[in-house]
């Protein structure tokens, strides 16, 4: 049930959250984000929905090492995210995880492709090989022929694609989206929740997502429900959701491309 302490025996999970505070400044003006948090993260998709306020992007930041939280654990398949020093913290995100914001992420003066390829480079693959590894994810992502064009060239579902492989690109384990469909309509949006599922999926990572919009959660396996820094509540979607296995493949194959 939410917030009742969970064995760390669980099988394939990935990111463990335990006991897990937010607190933001201090005295009369602190704001308690999170007040004692156990999550676990395991493959498939999860969905972090609540009112405004409630604590979801900071515990999506707690989560994925951008916030040192101030009190509690996050552990990363064992390892502990919250006692790693900020140079370590920023290089296992780096490694281990994706991320997927609302709009603006990718970067104006460069091309789709070439905007898929900073993690690798960040990474040291060299140049070549780091456009032809992302042109292979846009084409798998549906952005054949697109690779050249930059950001303000792309329809806003376009860019959240190219986000999605940038994403996805240096095979995360886990993928963190923060309202991904908040600037697209409706179709758009679901159109984008399916490729992000999807991809995820096979790419055999797991998924996290914050979202004010029930129908994007729908995507998701499971759903856990914020209130005043607690998870107050958590669904699983009937027959076990999306859950994908881990690809067999050296890499994801979504819109039937191969790896
Ligand atoms: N940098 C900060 N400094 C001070 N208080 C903060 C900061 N960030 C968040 N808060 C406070 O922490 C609480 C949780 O905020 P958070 O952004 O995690 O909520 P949320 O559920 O993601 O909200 P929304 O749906 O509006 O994005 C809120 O009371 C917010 O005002």
């Amino acid at each position: 049930m939410p917030d009742q302490p969970v064995p760390d025996t669980m099988v394939a999970m990935i990111i463990s959250a335990r006991n897990l505070t937010m607190t933001y400044g201090s005295g009369g003006i602190a704001a308690h984000a999170l007040a004692g948090v156990n999550l676990d993260i395991e493959p498939g998709s999860l969905a972090i929905m609540g009112p405004s306020g409630s604590g979801k992007t900071t515990l999506l930041h707690c989560l994925a090492g951008i916030l040192r939280p101030t009190g509690g654990s996050v552990s990363l398949r064992g390892q502990q995210l919250t006692t790693l020093s900020d140079r370590d913290r920023t290089a296992l995100r780096r490694r281990d995880f994706g991320f997927v914001f609302q709009s603006g992420q990718l970067l104006a003066e460069l091309p789709a492709n070439e905007n898929v390829a900073l993690p690798l480079m960040l990474d040291g693959m060299n140049h070549r090989l780091a456009i032809a590894r992302s042109d292979e994810y846009l084409r798998m992502i549906g952005l054949a022929g697109l690779e050249q064009r930059r950001p303000g060239e792309l329809s806003g579902g376009q860019a959240q694609r190219v986000a999605i492989a940038r994403a996805l690109v240096a095979e995360p384990a886990v993928v963190f989206a923060d309202e991904p469909t908040g600037a697209l309509d409706q179709q758009t949006g679901q159109d984008v929740m399916d490729v992000l599922v999807g991809a995820t999926g096979q790419a055999g990572a797991a998924l996290v997502v914050v979202t004010h919009d029930p129908g994007v959660a729908r995507h998701c396996d499971r759903t856990i429900t914020m209130r005043d820094g607690h998870i107050v509540a958590e669904h699983f979607a009937p027959g076990g959701g999306h859950v994908h296995g881990p690809s067999t493949s050296s890499g994801p194959s979504v819109a039937g491309v191969q790896r």
